[in-house]
């Protein structure tokens, strides 16, 4: 949050304009429908829209778009502190629920900044999205450095005699992820550790960073440090990427319930395609209006 996200006295692109609350497993989004009526972002506007106390509040700002050079509906994901970025599980859940509200259809399609997307309906307020393909390469991560096996990447943290945590696994599933395996999650101070991770010049595009206790073969219990964020409650990328990665290092099967401190999702990482499938609830908080000198 800045100062002159606080005192800018210039109304916002935002006045005047009708949103939507919603949340997956308590990540708060605003979501802002932009086909008919589009309008140029600002940062600072994304920023003062999402403090709860210049705007309604939420983790993520979310457009939903015909953006030039995507087809159909785009989603747009902007972080807390205005950035825009490649992707967010718990949005997608919503914004598939939303579509299929519009058109009927129990299936939906629409593009993201990294790839496009795939919604099947589950159940009245719970969706599976294909999250696509994971990537591992250190190009790819992207890792600022050469690294052949990030299963385990080489970051410490405490003394350099006696780390107390160290040996990530990264991974980018749209987005990039950096995952500790602990054996107490509660246990760990993310809040201390999580930014300075998340700023770790290994990571060129920062990360999101958590902290996994692997519960059984079928289970983890996930805490989360959003880049451009903070904790959260939920975050569906980041629950893929764990359990991506528990599974690669051949401490899960490829189904798991990922617990998060909003609650539970279902990540299936398929053989046959090579695809991650996140299954889970939305809630629709409500509706608002920005005020027409907001
Ligand atoms: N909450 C999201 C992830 C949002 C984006 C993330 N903070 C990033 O910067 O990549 C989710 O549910 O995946």
């Amino acid at each position: 949050m800045t100062d002159a996200a606080t005192t800018s006295t210039t109304p916002s692109v935002l006045a005047g304009r009708p949103y939507l609350k919603m949340n997956g497993l308590g990540n708060k989004f605003v979501i802002l429908d932009l086909r008919d009526d589009p309008v140029t972002l600002d940062e600072e506007s994304i920023r003062k829209a999402s403090n709860p106390k210049t705007g309604p509040g939420c983790d993520q700002f979310i457009t939903l778009e015909h953006r030039k050079g995507y087809d159909g509906v785009f989603m747009g994901v902007y972080n807390a502190d205005g950035s825009e970025v490649g992707a967010c599980g718990n949005a997608a859940r919503c914004v598939a629920w939303l579509l299929m509200e519009e058109t009927g259809a129990s299936e939906i399609d629409f593009a993201t900044l990294s790839e496009p997307l795939h919604a099947s309906r589950i159940g009245e307020k719970r969706i599976a999205v294909d999250m696509g393909e994971p990537k591992f390469g250190w190009r790819d991560i992207p890792l600022s450095e050469q690294m052949d096996d990030t299963r385990f990447v080489d970051i410490k943290l405490g003394p350099i005699d006696k780390p107390v945590l160290w040996g990530p696994s990264a991974v980018n599933v749209g987005n990039p992820h950096c995952i500790f395996f602990v054996e107490d999650a509660e246990a760990q101070p993310l809040e201390k550790f999580g930014p300075m991770i998340e700023h770790h010049p290994l990571f060129p595009e920062q990360a999101n960073v958590s902290v996994a206790q692997v519960l059984s073969k079928h289970a983890i219990r996930l805490r989360v440090w959003e880049r451009g964020v903070g904790i959260t409650e939920a975050c569906g990328t980041a629950a893929c990427a764990a359990a991506v990665a528990a599974h690669r290092r051949r401490l899960t099967a490829r189904k798991a319930t990922v617990t998060l401190d909003g609650g539970d999702l279902t990540i299936e990482w398929r053989e046959e395609d090579n695809h991650i499938i996140m299954t889970g609830p939305i809630t629709l908080e409500g509706e608002g209006r920005f005020a027409d000198d907001y």
